[in-house]
């Protein structure tokens, strides 16, 4: 638990849209434990507005929903319910996330979503806490297009959009296996240089729990192995070139994102795992010499992103952590690494096929946090 006297500010006010589901669930106790954040205000559909969090709710994480939450009485997710808030999350259902997230940054909220419909909006900062912090600098260029752009019909300060340039954006984080993917492969960059991955092949054994609960019907889970995840495959490279992109900055001070020209191919693969998703990923560099495995190996140990230099306070000490045991990483010991933060890596070697450089294993706890 973090130390509450340690707080430099007073609790930002948060909300969370789709406080229900297992991501929102997440979210909850994810704020309940936080030093510059408190859950003010939860959301969810019809059928579970009016009622209690507690009553709503069918809770399935191990440490309990604090009893001052259950008490929270489930709001519809309109912005009206939220103008309270200085922050919203989001754990929506992606059928519904798209309009509501934008009705709530078109009314001035701030919105952190984990759902995948603006991911690949040019102007909004698809964001690995511990690989791209650097991308939220695209929030001006997001702000200057919604003043240029929506009339709100109101906003938590009355009427107008006046106060929209300064309060409303919308921040994504990626895909659940694009994590233990892309943070490895910012690592490379920030010691090989910007590029030095030319290709890689992925193959990634999904856990249960990406697919939110009831999920995958256990009939087809148990004893076995799925190996097509409908939609994933196209996501793992789009939003891979887009997170590991570079930041630039036009004469007027706003920045778009150039993406990564890294060529991926993924296999996604759902496993009887409940938490914890790997990867198999074989890389081509675009540079010969080629480093050696134990350069490669320091690089990813010495890797100390933005987020842990500025201090945010769920910031792990190791972001990743490389595993020189032959049988390691395993999602059920390893999950937990670094309160389940960093990415584990292991079985780094050469490809004696020569088709590649180097082969690794990543494993990492599937949830996206800020
Ligand atoms: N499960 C995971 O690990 C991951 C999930 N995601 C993404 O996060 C999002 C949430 O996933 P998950 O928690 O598994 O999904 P769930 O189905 O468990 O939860 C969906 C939430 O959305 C709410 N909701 C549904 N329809 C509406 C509506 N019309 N208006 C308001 N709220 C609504 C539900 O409320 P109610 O209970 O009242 O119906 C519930 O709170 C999805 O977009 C998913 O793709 C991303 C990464 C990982
Ligand atoms: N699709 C992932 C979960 C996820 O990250 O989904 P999305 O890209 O919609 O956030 C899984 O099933 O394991």
């Amino acid at each position: 638990m973090h130390s509450s006297s340690a707080v430099p500010f007073p609790r930002k006010r948060c909300g969370v849209l789709g406080c229900t589901g297992s991501v929102g669930q997440r979210f909850a106790l994810l704020l309940e434990a936080h030093p510059y954040f408190s859950l003010h205000v939860v959301g969810a559909s019809h059928s579970s507005c009016g009622k209690t969090y507690g009553d709503a709710v069918k809770w399935k994480q191990s440490t309990p929903l604090a009893a001052a939450s259950a008490e929270l009485v489930v709001k519809e997710c309109i912005p009206e319910e939220f103008f309270d808030c200085d922050l919203v999350f989001s754990g929506l259902d992606d059928s519904v996330a798209g309009g509501i997230e934008t009705s709530f940054v078109s009314a001035g909220i701030p919105v952190f979503s984990n759902a995948k419909n603006h991911r690949q909006d040019p102007l909004v900062p698809l964001v690995v806490p511990t690989a791209n912090l650097s991308h939220l600098g695209l929030i001006p260029a997001q702000r200057a297009k919604l003043k240029a752009t929506s009339i709100p019909k109101s906003s938590r300060n009355g009427d107008g959009n006046s106060d929209i340039v300064d309060t409303g954006m919308l921040v994504c984080n990626s895909n659940c296996s694009v994590v233990g993917v892309a943070v490895p492969f910012a690592a490379l960059e920030h010691a090989f240089g910007k590029g030095c991955i030319a290709s890689a092949s992925i193959t990634t054994l999904q856990a249960i729990s990406g697919g939110g609960y009831p999920g995958v019907p256990s009939m087809d889970i148990m004893d076995n192995i799925v190996p097509f995840i409908s939609g994933e495959e196209a996501k793992i490279s789009s939003e891979a070139r887009k997170i590991l992109g570079s930041i630039s900055y036009d004469e007027t001070g706003l920045a778009s994102i150039q993406e990564a020209a890294v060529k991926i191919s993924a296999t996604c693969t759902r496993v009887p795992v409940l938490d914890g998703h790997t990867a198999v990923v074989s890389v081509r560099f675009a540079q010969r010499p080629l480093p050696t495995i134990e350069a490669l190996k320091e690089a990813l140990e010495g890797f100390k992103p933005e987020a842990q230099t500025l201090g945010c306070p769920s910031a792990p000490k190791r972001a990743i952590v490389v595993m020189r045991e032959h049988d390691r990483p395993q999602p059920r010991l390893d999950r937990g690494i670094e309160g389940g933060y960093a990415v584990s890596v292991g079985r780094l070697r050469e490809d004696e096929s020569g088709v590649w450089d180097a082969m690794f294993l990543f494993s990492g706890q599937q949830e996206r946090r800020y």
